[in-house]
């Protein structure tokens, strides 16, 4: 058994929703869902398209407010946010590092991060002119500069190389031990779920299942929705790629991402 699933839960979780409706013009978009969690926990939150995953994280976070349930959270638990859309506007120009500088932490962790997402090159780029892949990068270096209880990401695999996407996940995965928050995140990636989560819940409008990946995928409501073939990602990341290749990553054994090649 993997040290991910050896994780013993705190016993009072950090946030807990119960009961949560969500009804708008006449539409259920979320109906009695109870949810929780729980300190240095990886969450992952799947379903299909329109099953209410992005309104569940909003109504976590109060942005959404629910038409019936509870949040109960203590006030001063901290959230950081990547949303699914981040379209600044063009007529707002704006560096990188003023993104950054917006949120306030020590310059060595501020350093750590910026080195660990691998976008020190891209300080002074515009926010507006940045790749897909970059633009996640630098928005998930942000929610890590706030130090948050909690880091939500909704779907931050967007835009991102083969390559980017295993370092992600791996520095995602390191980012409980490393910083001490919680991970919710949502993904349509199920292969990300088996390697990298404590707990998979699925939703469609209620939640149909939750629990280990290997215990939710045999769950009847699971399999009607993903199938009953889908295999799971098993991803053993030993090495790094800086260009073209990849080669054993001798220089930083802490899982780190790197910065796209120079062109
Ligand atoms: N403000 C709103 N007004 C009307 N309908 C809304 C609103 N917000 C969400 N919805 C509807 O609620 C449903 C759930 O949306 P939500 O974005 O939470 O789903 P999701 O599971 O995150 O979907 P996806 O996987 O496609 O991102 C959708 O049908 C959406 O159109």
């Amino acid at each position: 058994m993997s040290a991910l699933r050896q994780q013993t839960l705190s016993p009072a979780p950090l946030i807990r929703l119960e009961q949560i409706q969500v009804r708008i013009d006449e539409r259920d978009i979320l109906k009695q869902v109870d949810f929780s969690l729980h300190e240095k926990e990886i969450v992952t939150l799947i379903g299909p398209n329109g099953a209410g995953k992005s309104t569940l994280i909003k109504v976590m976070l109060g942005i959404v407010k629910p038409t019936a349930g509870k949040v109960l959270a203590d006030k001063k638990l901290k959230f950081s946010y990547v949303p699914q859309k981040f379209n600044p506007s063009h007529s707002l120009p704006l560096r990188v590092k003023d993104l950054l500088a917006l949120e306030k932490c020590s310059s060595t962790l501020k350093a750590e991060i910026i080195r660990d997402t691998g976008i020190a090159k891209l300080e002074n780029s515009k926010v507006q002119q940045l790749s897909g892949g970059e633009r996640q990068r630098v928005l998930l270096a942000r929610a890590l500069l706030r130090q948050p209880d909690v880091l939500v990401l909704d779907e931050p695999m967007q835009g991102l190389d083969i390559q980017s996407e295993a370092e992600l996940y791996d520095y995602v995965r390191s980012l409980p031990e490393k910083y001490g928050c919680a991970v919710l995140m949502v993904s349509h990636d199920l292969q990300w779920v088996m390697q990298g989560t404590h707990r998979v819940v699925c939703l469609n409008k209620h939640i149909c299942c939750s629990g280990l990946p290997e215990s939710v995928q045999q769950h009847p409501e699971y399999q009607a929705i993903f199938g009953t073939n889908r295999v799971f990602y098993q991803h053993h990341h030993d090495h790094c790629a800086h260009g073209d290749h990849a080669e054993p990553c001798q220089h930083d054994s802490r899982p780190h991402i790197h910065p796209e090649p120079e062109v």
